[in-house]
């Protein structure tokens, strides 16, 4: 299957289908109303914003919970996901991404639930949103933010997903990859997060030059606006980050290079300090 997916021209389409299919169940499954009613009663949010911006850390780090990716197969094989968020804490990272998708990425609500029970870092919710009982279910599993990717959504969904996202007390990181999507997310007046994905996810070759190409193209709006940037994939070791900390980056999301290490934390110090 994996294979398959590998080939396919359309990665985000052959998502987008399965999504809607598994919002159908979702819908099935869950009442709307009884999300919402749960929703009023759960604790308040970690601030994910001020943490990425207030970190000591430069860049601060997002470090990923991830199994598995549909380019690379299995990453981590001996995985257990509360061992590993709990060790990213001891090495001080800012926040995690928890992969939910459990198709693609062999990721799962229940992790990022058991991941709130242990650590107390802002935890993303690493999902494929396209609906909003997708983000309830987020917020119930312990999200303080949640991702939406640009080019998977028209402008409109994107405009109501932010909202609801926002109103539930979480931020939300939009993610692009190129200018045309970086300039319609900018559309939004309540954007705080943008992700620049140096992956692109129809070829899944990573080129982290789009970074510096979009901050370069909208920098000044992007810091009148106190707009927190994101680079995300493909980053790998210190010189990587100082690269992107000089073309202005506030913060980097990195996945398989920490989960290929067998230590999680000497990975951390390793990719953060430049020592090894
Ligand atoms: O493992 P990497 O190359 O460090 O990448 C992490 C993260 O950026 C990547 O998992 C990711 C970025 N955007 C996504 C959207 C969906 C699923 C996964 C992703």
């Amino acid at each position: 299957m994996l294979l398959k997916l590998i080939q396919s021209p359309n990665f985000l389409e052959d998502i987008f289908s399965y999504k809607q299919e598994e919002v159908e169940l979702l819908q099935q499954h869950y009442d709307l109303k009884d999300l919402q009613n749960r929703v009023k009663k759960t604790s308040p949010c970690h601030n994910f914003q001020q943490a990425l911006q207030q970190s000591e850390r430069q860049p601060s780090l997002i470090a990923e919970v991830k199994k598995a990716s549909p380019s690379r197969g299995v990453i981590r094989s001996d995985f257990d996901p509360v061992a590993i968020a709990q060790a990213y804490q001891r090495a001080g990272a800012t926040c995690l991404s928890v992969l939910t998708d459990t198709r693609f990425f062999r990721g799962s609500f229940e992790n990022l639930h058991r991941i709130r029970q242990a650590v107390d870092l802002p935890l993303l919710c690493k999902e494929f949103i396209i609906d909003p009982i997708q983000v309830y279910l987020a917020r119930l599993a312990g999200a303080d933010a949640v991702l939406l990717i640009a080019s998977m959504l028209s402008e409109e969904k994107l405009g109501e997903l932010l909202c609801l996202i926002q109103e539930l007390g979480m931020e939300a990181l939009v993610e692009v990859h190129n200018l045309a999507e970086l300039d319609l997310v900018l559309s939004l007046p309540s954007l705080r997060l943008i992700g620049i994905n140096n992956r692109n996810l129809a070829t899944f070759t990573v080129n982290l030059t789009t970074t510096q190409t979009l901050l370069a193209s909208r920098r000044d709006i992007l810091q009148d606006r106190g707009i927190t940037t994101i680079s995300e994939s493909g980053l790998g070791d210190r010189s990587q980050l100082d690269r992107v900390v000089s073309w202005g980056v506030d913060a980097v999301l990195v996945g398989e290079a920490l989960m290929k290490q067998a230590d999680i934390e000497s990975a951390v110090q390793c990719l953060m300090t430049g020592h090894c």
